[in-house]
C-alpha cells in the first residue's frame, strides 16, 4: 500500500472545548502537505491522534490504512517530531541516536547516515544540551528519519529556525516527500506552508476549511487581479476606470485593477501615456486565501 496518512471523522473534546469535530483528510505520497490553522485549531491534537498518544472520542486515524499501534517496527513506518519529547541533555548526539536505533531493532548504521543527512556529522559527539537550537531541532528530525519511514509527520518544524536553517529543511521535506514519501507539516503560519507545501489542509476550530493544492487555493482568490505599478498613481486610476475597470490603491506605487485583462490594462495605460513600470497578475498569498475562506464561512453560518 502507499504511504499515507488518513484522518477520518475525527471527533475530540477536552472536557467542554472541542478540539476535533469530525474532521477527514487523506495525505498522499509525493509532496509535501501543509496542515495549517490558528492556534487551537486542532493540528497537534490531529498528530497525536496519529501517533496513538490520544485517543479520538469518534473516527480513525491511519498510517499507510493501519492505526499507529498495529504498526510492528514504528519507526520504519511513520517518522515524528512533536514538541516536548527531550532526550537527556548530557547525551551525546549519536549515542541517543545509536540508542534510539538499536532498541527499535534498526542497524546502528543509520545514525551516522541520518546525522549526515541533517548536516549534523560534526557535532555527533557533542552532548545534546550543548547543541543550538537550530542543531537540536536537526536532531529531533534525525531520529524521526532513522528508520527511512514513508510516512513523516513534523509538527511546527520551522519554529524557531532562522532563514538558513528553514531554506535548508525546505529543500530536504521537499527532496524527501519527492521520494514517494507522505510528508505533513503542520504551522499557524500561512506564509511558511505556501513556502514549503504543494498541498494544503487549513483547519479552524477543529473543522475542516480547506483541503487543496496549494495552486487551487491561489487561483480561487486570484480572480483575474492585476497588479501594476505607477509612479502616476491617480491618472492610471482614471484612465483605468474610464475604460471600465474597478481600480484599489495598494501600498507604494501598486494598484490593484478587476474587470480588465492584463493585455487590455497595457494598452489602456498606453493610450493614456500613463508612464508605469510593471503590470503583472495579481498573485495572492495563502494569507489572503485564508482570510478568503474564513470570510466565505463566517457568511454562511446563520446569525
Ligand atoms: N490536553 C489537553 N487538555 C485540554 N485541552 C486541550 C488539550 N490539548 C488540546 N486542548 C485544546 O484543544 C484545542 C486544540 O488544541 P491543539 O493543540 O490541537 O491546537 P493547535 O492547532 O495545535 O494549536 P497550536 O498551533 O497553538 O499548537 C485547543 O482548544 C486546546 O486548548
Amino acid at each position: 500500500m502507499d504511504a499515507t496518512i488518513e484522518v477520518r471523522g475525527l471527533r475530540k473534546r477536552y472536557g467542554t472545548a472541542v478540539a476535533l469535530d469530525d474532521l477527514t483528510f487523506t495525505v498522499s505520497p509525493g509532496h509535501v502537505t501543509g496542515f495549517g490553522g490558528p492556534a487551537g485549531a486542532g493540528k497537534t491534537t490531529t498528530l497525536r491522534v496519529l501517533l496513538g498518544l490520544e485517543r479520538p472520542d469518534r473516527g480513525m486515524a491511519l498510517i499507510s490504512g493501519r492505526q499507529y499501534r498495529e504498526l510492528r517496527v514504528p519507526l520504519r513506518e511513520a517518522g515524528a517530531v512533536l514538541w516536548g519529547t527531550a532526550p537527556h541533555p548530557a547525551c551525546r548526539a549519536r549515542t541517543h541516536l545509536r540508542w534510539l536505533a538499536q532498541s527499535n531493532g534498526l542497524p546502528a548504521t543509520r545514525a551516522g547516515e541520518v546525522l549526515e543527512l541533517t548536516g549534523l556529522s560534526a557535532v555527533a559527539k557533542r552532548a545534546i544540551g550543548t547543541l543550538d537550537p537550530a542543531s537540536r531541532r536537526r536532531l529531533d528530525l534525525a531520529a524521526a528519519l532513522l528508520g527511512d519511514p514513508p510516512v513523516l509527520l513534523l509538527d511546527e518544524p520551522f519554529d524557531g529556525l532562522g532563514p538558513d536553517d528553514a531554506t535548508w529543511l525546505r529543500g530536504l521535506l521537499r527532496e524527501l516527500a519527492a521520494q514517494g514519501r507522505a510528508v505533513l507539516i503542520t504551522s499557524r503560519t500561512m506564509r511558511e506552508l505556501e513556502e514549503t507545501a504543494e498541498h494544503v489542509v487549513v483547519v479552524t476550530r477543529g473543522r475542516l476549511l480547506a483541503d487543496a493544492p496549494l495552486k487551487d487555493l491561489l487561483a480561487a482568490v486570484s480572480d483575474g487581479l492585476v497588479a501594476v505599478h505607477t509612479s502616476h498613481r491617480e491618472e492610471a486610476i482614471t484612465v483605468l476606470a474610464h475604460a471600465g475597470a474597478t481600480v484599489t490603491a495598494g501600498g507604494g506605487d501598486e494598484i490593484t485593477v478587476s474587470g480588465l485583462p492584463a493585455d487590455r490594462v497595457v494598452s489602456v495605460l498606453s493610450e493614456g501615456v500613463v508612464p508605469f513600470s510593471g503590470v503583472s497578475e495579481h498573485r495572492p498569498s495563502l494569507e489572503e486565501a485564508y482570510l478568503e475562506l474564513t470570510r466565505k464561512t463566517a457568511e454562511q453560518v446563520p446569525a
